[in-house]
């Protein structure tokens, strides 16, 4: 235990290789500081979404542009900080989890960013929060050279991807460092470790403190964000305006509120993404209970041309160039295959996504695989000409209202058996792969990280809730599903064989998706039983 200044800090967690670089007394006291200032709000903010969710649940309230701040939505005068030096051209950025081999892979993909992933795409173990920092602190100083027991040499190249780190949402905590005897919120540990010792740093190379900002809900928790900001660059002595953020809108609340988050953020921001699948798992989780209305079909068949998801999107473009911010698009979730067939046909629809982006005017977009980046490239190349971006086209065109962005019928389609079971397979498969540590997976194909495995879970929950007829007229409900429940299990035991977490990701799944209440993310209980016992 340490006790610097005012603060008592306690380092619960095992030590590892190295931890003692990344946990240094200033360091941790530097996220104490942060904590300490911001702690309160974070739990107020994290009050107000209950609060909300329960009014959207039971229909009491909609969703809607927000009356109080009309001004700042019709006022065309301001305008985001925007690109600092590496974040001009972002026509294509990879995701993906700051393990030591992905993140050289990452950085010599030719991706222009790397998205340095906590959220999505990290199950947050002690191990995986602190090598992340070793290896972003490692990839910063360009000292990561490593060879692999088959001779393969890890080295970073000569024209890296800017680095952009991705800390947790504000609802996940971090266990494992208690400030006067509480944990510390996981985004000001990701988001602290990472700026105290790696700001400078980044300056002195050109690049700087970048940052994507997850599951955002309102522009309130953008201003919390722009606070932790100015704090953590004043304490620093690093000038105010120096970070930038790019804010996922990928919540349905938060699509009624871009152009307040921009202006929340606006000293700071360059940009907003389109995160498709948490907005899914939004839409489902506030509307779960609003009846037939608001049921979507199989996952499969939630695109991005249903026009409630291509609404959200555009409106994105559209506020984010009136403000000079960077569009970013999406996932497709389709990954490179081993078997050519199998591997054209995902391409193809990784080129149809990005098209449809780049003809929308977005700026660049996501790739999950180092294999992608080339068809996302020269989809952006073709649009982009020689600019390096399409800030220039402003999409005065589009008009997207609060009933087109709530228009969840639109969705069309059907919930099918194969559906519900292919939901129940991946959660299992996908749950017992986080269990073990492991954030993002390829599962059928398609890249799965906590986001789809969320849509998977609620989905079921939303089916049985609204005894939802599938296409041969069966209703879905419990007992239905607790049968499927035994049969997938089965099946994906006989194919993962010894090791597996299955039991528990099995009682994550009961608890989270057959249960009378939907609760707020699998995540967060899931990690205090499993992951920071
Ligand atoms: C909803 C959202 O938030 S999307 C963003 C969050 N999700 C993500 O970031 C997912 C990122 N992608 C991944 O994690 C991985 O691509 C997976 C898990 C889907 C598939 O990984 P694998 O099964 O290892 O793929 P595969 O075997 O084809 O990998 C081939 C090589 O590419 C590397 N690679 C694969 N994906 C990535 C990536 N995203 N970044 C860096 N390197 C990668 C592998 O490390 C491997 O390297 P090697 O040849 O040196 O051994
Ligand atoms: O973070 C991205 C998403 O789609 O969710
Ligand atoms: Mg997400």
């Amino acid at each position: 235990m340490t006790d610097l200044l005012n603060y008592r800090i306690e380092v619960s967690g095992e030590t590892g290789d190295r931890y003692d670089e990344i946990l240094t007394p200033a360091a941790l006291r530097f996220v104490a500081l942060l904590d300490n200032a911001f702690a309160g709000r974070r739990r107020e903010l994290l009050d107000a979404r209950r609060l909300r969710r329960e009014k959207l649940a039971t229909g009491e309230e909609t969703l809607g542009f927000l009356p109080e701040t009309a001004r700042i939505r019709s006022d065309e005068s301001w305008q985001v900080a925007g690109a600092a030096p590496g974040l001009e051209d972002r026509r294509v950025e990879i995701t993906g989890p700051p393990d030591r081999k992905m993140t050289v892979n990452a950085l010599n993909s030719g991706a222009k960013v790397w998205l340095a992933d906590f959220e999505d795409a990290t199950a947050p173990t002690w191990d995986n929060v602190v090598s992340g920092q070793i290896n972003l602190y490692d990839a910063i100083r360009r000292d990561i050279d490593f060879s692999t027991r088959d001779g393969k040499h890890y080295r970073i190249g000569d024209d890296p991807a800017t680095i952009v780190v991705r800390p947790r949402g504000w609802h996940l905590v971090e266990k494992h460092i208690r400030i006067d005897g509480r944990p510390v919120a996981g985004a000001l540990v990701d988001f602290g470790l990472y700026f105290f010792h790696n700001a400078r740093q980044l300056l002195a190379r050109g690049s700087g403190p970048y940052f994507y900002l997850p599951k955002l809900e309102s522009h309130l928790e953008a201003r919390l964000w722009n606070d932790v900001f100015t704090l953590a660059q004043r304490e620093l002595g690093i000038p105010r305006g120096t970070i930038r953020a790019t804010v996922l809108i990928e919540t349905i609340t938060a699509a009624f509120e871009m152009d307040e988050i921009l202006y929340e953020l606006r000293e700071h921001a360059a940009g907003l993404n389109a995160g498709r699948w948490d907005y899914i798992f939004s839409v489902i989780k506030n509307f779960g209970e609003r009846g037939a209305d608001f049921v979507l079909p199989d996952r499969a068949q939630v695109t991005m041309t249903v026009p409630f998801m291509r609404a959200y999107t555009e409106l994105l473009v559209r506020t984010c160039h009136l403000r000079g911010a960077h569009a970013i698009g999406g996932m497709a979730a389709f990954i490179p295959s081993r078997d050519p067939e199998v591997n054209a046909a995902a391409v193809e629809k990784v080129r149809q996504d990005k098209e449809r982006e780049a003809g929308d005017g977005f700026d660049g977009s996501w790739v999950a695989h180092p294999g992608l980046v080339p068809v996302c490239r020269e989809v952006f190349d073709e649009v982009l000409g020689g600019w390096p971006n399409q800030l220039g086209k402003l999409r005065e065109d589009v008009v997207v209202t609060a009933d087109d962005l709530l228009d969840v019928a639109s969705a069309g389609g059907e919930v099918t058996e194969q559906g519900v079971r292919a939901n129940v397979n991946v959660a299992l498969r996908y749950l017992d792969a986080w269990l073990r540590g492991t954030g993002a997976a390829a599962i059928f194909g398609l890249m799965e990280d906590a986001a789809t495995a969320e849509i998977a879970r609620c989905q079921v929950w939303q089916w049985i809730r609204n005894g939802t007829k599938l296409t041969d007229g069966t209703a879905v409900t419990r007992e239905l599903v607790t049968s499927m429940l035994e049969e997938e299990l089965d099946s994906v035991r006989a194919d993962l064989g010894a090791g597996n977490r299955l039991d528990d990701a099995k009682a994550i799944f009961a608890e989270t998706a057959l249960g009378e209440k939907l609760p707020n993310f699998f995540t967060t209980a899931a990690y205090a039983r499993h992951l920071a016992g």
